[in-house]
């Protein structure tokens, strides 16, 4: 039986107003995939994890890319799954994406199958329509390619990585009493149909802003961009600790903060101007006013997904 392990790690998405386009691989935490696998008559799948995740095949978010990619090339094999979470579920450092996309790239060099970074975003969205029933790409593509990514097409899936010439560190605000089943799920049900034009224009502005400034290496771009009119305003409910936190986040001079995801997590970009540990110190209190109790991770950019063989 050959075996293959794979290592992913936790993202935040949407960057303020890249809602479903931008997302930041960071080193906070990691999910590791393994898969064992011979070939067969026919395809049977097993799952297990060391966590309380479903385990029906179509709705773990391993399992469901590696059945749609066995199911495409035509492999008809045995393989057992085994996934070892260490991101947190339901905090919006996407979890179910970095399982995801360790799952696709540990199947991808087993079967020596040669997909493209692409194609391998392409199936780890299967993984993300499982569990939300839509299939968001901005979490595992920057779980596959590593640092801050732009999902610029789906149909077909073009991501691009976004040069970062500006230095950061990260700070995320994580909520460790809240646990809001299928929180993704919900939180996009919570999302306007329609949205005015100003709130569009603004967006946009945000949205070239950041990246604008991640490729110049302009702080106060960077901290122009960092906001959002639609997506976090219409979630308020699942974080109502957030624009405090950024409020402080921004006196004690950060770059900027936004929500984490769908959140409840909230992402502090710093640098050397920044005072660190006042925004922990009156962040975490602030958390307490919500009666919610905030662990604070620091972490830095990570790199994209890796894997080797078993042994
Ligand atoms: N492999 C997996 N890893 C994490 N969560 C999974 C996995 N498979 C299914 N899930 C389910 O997905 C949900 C977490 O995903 P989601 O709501 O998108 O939050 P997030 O991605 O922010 O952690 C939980 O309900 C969890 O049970
Ligand atoms: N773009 C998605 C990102 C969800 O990220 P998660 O880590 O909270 O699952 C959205 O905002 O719905």
């Amino acid at each position: 039986m050959e075996c293959r392990r794979a290592k992913a790690y936790s993202s935040s998405a949407n960057l303020g107003s890249g809602f479903d386009i931008l997302s930041m691989a960071h080193t906070a935490f990691y999910d590791i995939v393994e898969i064992e696998a011979e070939y067969g008559k026919e395809l049977n799948i097993t799952v297990e994890a060391n966590s309380n995740i479903p385990t029906e095949i179509e709705k773990n978010s391993a399992s469901y890319p590696v059945k749609k990619i066995l199911e495409d090339i035509g492999i008809s094999a045995s393989v057992k799954i085994k996934v070892i979470k260490g991101v947190p579920e339901g905090l919006g450092l996407g979890s179910s994406g970095a399982s995801a996309a360790a799952a696709v790239a540990a199947i991808n060099d087993l079967f020596n199958l040669n997909l493209s970074k692409n194609d391998l975003v392409k199936y780890a969205m299967y993984g993300e329509a499982a569990v939300t029933g839509s299939p968001h790409p901005d979490n595992v593509a920057a779980s596959i390619y590593g640092g801050v990514v732009s999902v610029i097409s789906t149909n077909p899936v073009k991501v691009v990585e976004i040069p970062i010439n500006y230095i950061f560190d990260i700070l995320l605000f994580v909520p460790i009493n809240i646990k809001i089943r299928e929180k993704t799920k919900k939180a996009r049900e919570m999302l306007p149909k329609m949205v005015s034009i100003n709130d569009y224009v603004l967006n946009s502005r945000s949205i070239s802003s950041l990246i604008l400034g991640f490729v110049k290496g302009e702080r106060d771009l960077i901290r122009l961009g960092l906001n959002d009119e639609i997506v976090e305003k219409a979630r308020l409910p699942l974080f109502p600790y957030y624009p405090k936190i950024k409020n402080l986040a921004l006196k004690y001079n950060a770059i900027g903060a936004c929500v984490s995801g769908a959140g409840p997590s909230i992402l502090v970009l710093t640098d050397k101007m920044t005072d660190e540990n006042k925004i922990i110190e009156e962040g975490v209190k602030t958390c307490k006013e919500f009666n919610v109790e905030c662990k604070v991770i620091k972490a830095k950019l990570a790199g994209g997904v890796l894997v080797e063989r078993c042994y």
